[in-house]
């Protein structure tokens, strides 16, 4: 039997079509705190779930559950494109509608399309879920996938009403161990400074990379929700955490850091 995987759902999400690749034994979950859950609580073997958008930028719920509430390892990522679709009932005209539904992600996504529709915005927890709720009124559209509206009687009024044509997402695969080494990987870390007000704290840090010559393919921050001005760095360095040189370099920067945790060593994309 194959591993049991979850995913952000309802089935016609894109992280569906993303968990899909690597699994036929999937199991849907309808936020993506309950596919962590469901890894954590054994339920589930992995979880898929969105971490960052082309156009939009990281999908802040996943990083800070990945921070403060779960201790799990990204595994392996999935990075897929994304299309949007303007999904209706049959017979409706784009000048009916009045309230579009979908991903805050996906609506983000899409913004000068909606500006011109010129319509109410709803957010829902995923974009089958908007397609779910439209199923039967006229005068409401969603965004999604082309499976969502074949799923829920839908069809696509417009095509591609995403910002640009090479948007796509990247998903990560939440276990409770990571991969083993490959010699292609990278190590997504995060940590907070001691000290985030005095001159130079976050130099000293990636100095210890760039000393060793190791180059960080993402640097982010977002806040430490301890208080104004006091923030989280998350960093994605090209290595594994098992090689020895990217090991030592940890250890230098958890010694450097008032807080450092492990994401998970994985293959790059
Ligand atoms: O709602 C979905 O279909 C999802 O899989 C979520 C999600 C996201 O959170 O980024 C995934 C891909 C797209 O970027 C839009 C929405």
């Amino acid at each position: 039997m194959q591993n049991k995987v979850s995913f952000l759902g309802p089935n016609g999400t894109f992280t569906h079509e993303a968990a899909s690749t690597i699994s036929e034994n999937l199991i849907s979950y309808c936020s993506i705190q309950s596919v962590m859950e469901s890894v954590v609580n054994g339920e589930c073997d992995k979880g898929v779930v969105p971490i960052e958008n082309s156009i939009e930028g990281s999908v802040t719920l996943t990083l800070d559950l990945l921070v403060h509430k779960f201790n799990l390892m990204i595994e392996n990522e999935i990075i897929i494109p994304i299309n949007h679709n303007l999904l209706v009932n049959d017979g409706v005209r784009i000048e009916d509608i009045s309230d579009v539904y979908s991903h805050s992600q996906a609506l983000a996504q899409c913004q000068p399309f909606l500006e011109k529709l010129n319509v109410k915005k709803h957010f829902t927890l995923s974009t089958a879920a908007a397609a779910k709720k439209v199923e039967g009124h006229k005068n409401y559209a969603a965004i999604g996938t082309l499976t969502s509206g074949k799923l829920y009687n839908l069809k696509p009024l417009v095509s591609n009403v995403q910002d640009n044509d090479t948007n796509q997402t990247r998903f990560i695969i939440l276990s409770k161990k990571d991969h083993i080494p490959t010699g292609h990987d990278k190590t997504s870390i995060v940590f907070s400074l001691y000290d985030d007000a005095s001159s130079g704290a976050l130099y000293k840090v990636l100095k210890i990379f760039s000393n060793k010559n190791i180059n960080l393919s993402k640097i982010e921050s977002r806040p430490s929700k301890e208080g104004l001005g006091s923030y989280i760095f998350f960093i994605d360095l090209e290595g594994h955490r098992n090689d020895k040189s990217i090991s030592e370099i940890l250890s230098e920067v958890k010694e450097k850091t008032s807080f450092f945790k492990i994401l998970g060593s994985y293959p790059i994309y």
